[in-house]
């Protein structure tokens, strides 16, 4: 497999890892996220119908104060007006919003049921408070007034049932804050409990008159339930984790206030036999409304306190996700930024450089572009540097090799003193004549030329003389044999030249050109007279009975041997060759 596809796979394999790791990290901290979450929603689920079932408790005390009042001559009573309508609003507003929560709950119709009647005894009970409050109190008898509390103390208990509710399903989803809830649940009954125990009092304290033993029965049984719910109450409220001084002060205003003052206070007012209280029903109500106030504030910070702790934890478990999630993030960039520094550093340069190695082994000499400034990819670079420039060198050297050899064969079949080709070079066409014959074409022709009398010139003359008119004859040979035709120096004073293609009729006109040429002008030699030199000529060519390079030399041999014999200073074409003549 490539490096490229190796670093890929390697990155891939990584990456699966790393998210595989971190997927299975971050799924455990969603859970725990969507659990908090979970968590949260029913606690302000509880807290939202702790709240409601706090305010309709809270709407009875400025109602019962109204109803003390006289509308024309209490100058308090437009303030007091003001607070009932104010705290019905509130807890409109706070049942309006439970009935959005119940609209999200598994039991959504029957919680939606209770609310509806929680709230049609609720409008019940402000009719005949309202209806109570036109009139002057002379004209309230105990019995309406009596019946118009009860009527709101049973709107606030239609509450229970949804308040229970929503503790058992926030019980069930936030288990951990099951003491903070018990706790904040104790005090919203306690606040009730306390509340009602109030409005018991606020008709005998109203008439005056003293309790009769039914309610008494009643305020007992209420009595009760409250000190059991305070037993149920811990002496160390301290919560572990965060600061609680704030819950320590309220609780020990609740302790001083509703159970010292307010509880003190109602037990000596139901323990008095008479109708004499010592105390009206709106002072009274004024007086315990603070302290039934305290159990809320106390209960509100138990909510908070439990809703802070889950949204801590909330909190962190997205701190820690969002953690798992920077370092996937961060990891596949340092991943791919790896892959790609390897590509550009490693892989790249690789394949750059295998490109220049490989053009190289071609003959491409040029320098290829490059990538990559790391050390290994400088000294990668040098080394096909040298590896260039010892190809240079050894095609340089080639090329000189080359040439060398081209001029030594030159040299081999040239013949030295004349520059014709020399008896070698002819052979290298010829092949070897003493060996088997070789078949020529037709095409081909033979010239042989012996200059006439050359022994006397060296004799008279000297070598040097027989040189220079040998090379003079060579020259005039050569002026007029043009390729394809070549002429040869075939030995001493004697000349050759092989044609293709000619007819045996231009080869004796191109045979009498030359030996017109060579006789023609005399050969001026330093301290010679002028020198007059002919020559003879055989001329043969291929055709039906010369086929072979032996037979044509053997023909052209004979028909010069014949023009010597002639006289010299003529051509004889070899008389196979002018029977074609003759036939052309
Ligand atoms: N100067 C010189 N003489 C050469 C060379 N090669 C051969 N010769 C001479 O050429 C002469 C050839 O003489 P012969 O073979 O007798 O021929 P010839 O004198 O030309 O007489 P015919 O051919 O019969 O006309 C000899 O004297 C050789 O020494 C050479 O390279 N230089």
């Amino acid at each position: 497999m490539q490096l490229q596809a190796q670093l890929r796979v390697g990155a891939a394999l990584l990456l699966a890892v790393a998210a595989g790791i971190s997927s299975y990290v971050f799924a455990g901290y969603a859970q725990g996220y969507r659990q908090s979450t979970r968590n949260l929603q029913a606690l302000t689920s509880f807290d939202q119908a702790l709240k409601a079932g706090n305010a309709a408790s809270t709407e009875r005390a400025p109602s019962n104060i109204l109803l003390s009042l006289d509308p024309h001559s209490a100058t308090s009573y437009a303030s007091i007006q003001a607070e009932v309508a104010g705290s019905r609003q509130r807890t409109d507003a706070a049942l309006g919003q439970l009935q959005q929560l119940i609209r999200t709950q598994p039991q959504a119709d029957a919680e939606g049921s209770q609310l509806a009647r929680a709230r049609a005894s609720l409008t019940q009970a402000r009719a005949a408070y309202d209806a109570l409050a036109r009139h002057m109190p002379a004209e309230r008898s105990p019995q309406d007034l009596q019946a118009a509390i009860d009527k709101l103390i049973e709107a606030r208990s239609e509450l229970d049932p949804l308040i229970g509710d929503f503790y058992h399903q926030a019980q069930q989803l936030a288990p951990d804050q099951t003491g903070i809830m018990q706790m904040a649940r104790i005090l919203s009954d306690l606040r009730e409990y306390g509340g009602r125990l109030a409005s018991m009092l606020v008709v005998p304290l109203s008439t005056p008159q003293p309790i009769d033993p039914m309610r008494r029965l009643g305020m007992a049984a209420l009595r009760g339930h409250i000190d059991e719910l305070h037993h149920l109450m811990p002496g160390d409220m301290h919560l572990p984790g965060r600061n609680d001084d704030d819950i320590q002060e309220v609780r020990s205003r609740v302790e001083r206030g509703f159970f010292g003052h307010t509880l003190a206070m109602t037990d000596a007012l139901v323990a008095s036999q008479g109708a004499d209280y010592g105390i009206r029903a709106a002072a009274f109500t004024s007086q315990v409304r603070p302290d039934l106030m305290a159990l809320e504030d106390l209960e509100d910070l138990f909510m908070l306190r439990a809703m802070a702790q889950v949204a801590d934890t909330q909190r962190a478990e997205g701190r820690h996700m969002l953690l798992i999630g920077a370092f996937l993030v961060s990891f596949i960039v340092f991943a791919l930024s790896v892959l790609r520094a390897a590509q550009n550093l490693v892989v790249r340069p690789l394949l750059l450089a295998k490109r220049e190695i490989v053009g190289l082994a071609n003959g491409d000499l040029r320098r290829a572009p490059r990538a990559g400034n790391s050390m290994e990819a400088r000294a990668l670079h040098e080394a096909i540097d040298t590896l260039r420039q010892q190809h240079m060198r050894g095609m340089q050297l080639a090329i000189e090799r080359d040439e060398l050899s081209k001029a030594l064969r030159r040299q081999a079949h040239t013949d030295a003193l004349t520059g014709l080709h020399n008896r070698h070079a002819l052979e290298e066409i010829t092949g070897d004549l003493s060996a088997e014959p070789v078949r020529l074409s037709k095409g081909r022709g033979l010239v042989l030329i012996d200059i006439d009398y050359f022994k006397p010139i060296n004799d008279e003359h000297g070598h040097i003389v027989g040189d220079l008119v040998l090379r003079e004859v060579a020259g005039r040979i050569r002026h007029l044999v043009k390729e394809p035709h070549m002429a040869f120096r075939y030995g001493g004073e004697e000349f050759a030249v092989l044609t293709n293609g000619l007819s045996m009729k231009e080869l004796c006109q191109l045979a009498e050109d030359i030996r017109r040429a060579i006789s023609g002008d005399s050969i001026s030699a330093p301290g010679v007279s002028a020198l007059s030199v002919t020559a003879s000529f055989g001329v043969a060519k291929g055709n039906t009975v010369v086929i072979t390079w032996l037979d044509l030399l053997n023909a052209a041999d004979t028909a010069l041997y014949q023009a010597k014999a002639q006289g010299r200073n003529q051509l004889v074409a070899a008389p196979q060759s002018t029977d074609d003549m003759l036939r052309a």
